[in-house]
């Protein structure tokens, strides 16, 4: 429960929506109350005036006694008919606060979280998978909004109706009310017990259709490998097995939920004999009214659904403290990678890296070993190695995505600990191993990084990533959709486009992690030269596996398990005849073969 005090902030903040809710509430119990007592007088007066009806028979004062017996009748029906009136309306803005306001707390929560995912750095989203994420802003927010809306307007809904209708009851008879409400906790405890089964089952099956869903969502992706293997078959009896399973799982939910309805009206059906039974007999000794025992039985009958909802109630309070205290967990997490500096940047792009060593916190793989090299402003560095050699970890050390273990990393002369990191990455171009592509236009992918959609320097962007031409010849142009409701680039494509993303703002520092691997050496030939040209002056570092990318850079560095096993420019490893001539050779040899 304690988990839920962290939502006392949002109920300070909609305190002038929550306080008139409230008293909506207490209000409109009082019209709930009210009416049973017409019915009381109602039915007593029936009673009286029958014996006085009868008494003038053969009388033409009957006939007005008859028409004062129908009016007041009449006045009382409209009475309870006007309360009931009442109340609806009351009700009506006992919601309109209250479940709005869980609404707007929901809105707030939602965004709270979502806010500090984006605060958090990559190795937060590397340690929890994507459905814990989701879940936390999607179902947990849900679960909580319950205990917010539903939850507290039924707790006091059933407090305020229970001590009316207590004191109402007692108020007539001690005895009758003990024994009329005595199947009533009961009732409540079987509600919270079957409101648990059904929780427990609904959770199992959540789990089943998320597992189908992901079945099905990765036969569909995979559907290529699935024909060429001629796998269909097993596929859909996988299927098949799935199914099953969400089928048996959704059938003994129906059981228990077949259940809730009838134990609720066998135990207000008891209460309800029990009160004609044993007021039926305080009637014949004449201490009670037999309106009274109609009055009873709308009590009861009013106080089966608080008494019913307290159980539903219970378990929504302890489903929201579980969700709560996830989130929480999420809320607290703070973010490894910490900016403490606001002064603006004028990143120049001179780079050192002094004895740099990093190990993977998750995996404890330590994929930099003591590096130390320097870049200057306007150099072109070239990264190559093996894989698994260290290549995107050192450009993600670069854009400080993680913080190194050992050493230092310089930008231009600073600790990049100690610059504005928000600066630094806005004026830092990179273009990742694995493109991402927006579900969006090809236009405002590319201009994803930027404030307004510039058009002249998207074209002018997809130009020098030489995709226009490809982009030009689509119905749509740049306004093409790409992603799952648009069309399929080219795995070279979509290199291109990221590439244009990354050039558009003229970055002072461009990071290429193995993004030229899709494009032939003709398309990398002009992309480089443009490259050349838009970067002049500025800081450039292209990984790559093909020799063919990175002959013209100013450095280079052959990675091997994190460390640096050669250094300098093309002709100086190649006079070397280390590792990097080997695999000139290589590649050349490869080529050759392929060209031949
Ligand atoms: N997020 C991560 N968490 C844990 N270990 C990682 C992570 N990313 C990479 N590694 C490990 O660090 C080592 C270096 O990986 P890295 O991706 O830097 O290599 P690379 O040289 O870029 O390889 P490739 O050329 O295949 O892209 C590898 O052993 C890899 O398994």
């Amino acid at each position: 429960m304690k988990d839920l005090a962290y939502l006392n902030k949002f109920f300070l903040k909609y305190k002038w929506k929550l306080i008139p809710g409230v008293f909506f509430v207490i209000t409109s119990n009082f019209f709930a109350v009210i009416p049973a007592q017409i019915i009381r007088l109602a039915l007593d007066l029936v009673n009286e005036n029958i014996a006085l009806y009868k008494l003038f028979q053969q009388f033409d004062r009957q006939e007005i006694l008859y028409k004062i017996f129908a009016s007041s009748l009449l006045f009382f029906g409209a009475l309870v008919l006007l309360l009931a009136l009442v109340r609806g309306i009351l009700l009506f803005f006992m919601r309109q606060t209250i479940i709005l306001t869980s609404r707007h707390i929901e809105y707030d929560l939602k965004n709270e979280i979502y806010n500090h995912y984006q605060k958090l750095n990559l190795a937060f989203f590397r340690r929890n998978n994507t459905g814990d994420l989701m879940n936390r802003v999607t179902e947990d927010v849900s679960r909580v909004r319950m205990y917010i809306g539903p939850a507290i307007m039924y707790t006091i809904n059933t407090v305020v109706l229970f001590i009316l209708v207590i004191v109402a009851m007692v108020n007539v008879n001690v005895k009758l009310t003990i024994l009329s409400i005595a199947p009533l906790p009961i009732l409540a405890l079987i509600i919270y017990r079957v409101h648990n089964k059904i929780h427990v089952k609904s959770e199992k099956i959540q789990e089943r259709l998320s597992t189908l869903s992901s079945y099905v969502q990765e036969s569909f992706s995979g559907i290529r490998v699935i024909k060429a293997y001629t796998q269909e078959k097993n596929i859909r009896n996988g299927f098949a097995n799935e199914s099953e399973s969400y089928k048996h799982d959704s059938m003994s939910l129906v059981k228990i939920q077949a259940l809730f309805y009838p134990i609720m009206l066998l135990l207000v059906g008891l209460s309800t004999i029990i009160t004609v039974y044993v007021g039926g007999i305080d009637v014949m000794e004449g201490k009670i009214t037999a309106g009274n025992i109609a009055e009873f039985i709308v009590y009861v009958n009013q106080l089966t659904f608080p008494v019913s909802s307290l159980g539903w109630v219970t378990s929504l309070v302890q489903r929201a403290a579980a969700s709560q205290k996830r989130i929480n967990a999420f809320l607290k997490t703070e973010p490894e990678i910490i900016n403490y500096n606001n002064d603006k940047l004028n990143l120049k792009g001179d780079i050192e890296f002094n004895k740099v060593t990093f190990t993977y916190p998750d995996t404890g793989i330590k994929a930099i070993d003591n590096i130390s090299f320097k870049v200057k402003a306007g150099e072109i560095l070239a990264i190559i190695g093996k894989t698994g050699s260290g290549k995107s970890t050192l450009a993600n050390l670069i854009l400080r995505m993680y913080d190194v273990n050992e050493g230092d990393i310089f930008m231009d002369g600073k600790n990049i600990k100690d610059i504005n990191l928000y600066n630094y990455r806005a004026q830092t171009g990179f273009v990742p191993q694995e493109v991402f592509l927006f579900s969006d236009t090809i236009a405002n992918n590319i201009a994803f990084g930027q404030d307004l959609l510039d058009m002249q320097k998207v074209e002018n962007a997809a130009k020098n990533a030489s995709v226009y031409n490809n982009i030009m010849e689509f119905d749509q142009k740049f306004e093409t959709y790409i992603g799952e409701r648009g069309i399929t680039l080219s795995g070279g494509q979509k290199q291109r486009v990221s590439i244009a993303r990354a050039i558009i703002n003229e970055p002072k520092l461009l990071i290429f992690d193995d993004s030229l691997s899709a494009v032939d050496t003709k398309t990398e030939e002009a992309i480089l030269k443009n490259l050349g040209r838009i970067m002049d002056g500025r800081t450039s570092i292209i990984i790559a596996h093909r020799v063919s990318t990175i002959k013209n850079a100013d450095k280079i560095l052959v990675l091997d398990e994190g460390k640096i096993i050669e250094e300098g420019n093309h002709q100086q490893l190649m006079a070397k005849k280390g590792s990097y001539f080997e695999l000139y050779e290589k590649q050349l040899l490869d080529e050759e073969v392929v060209n031949s």
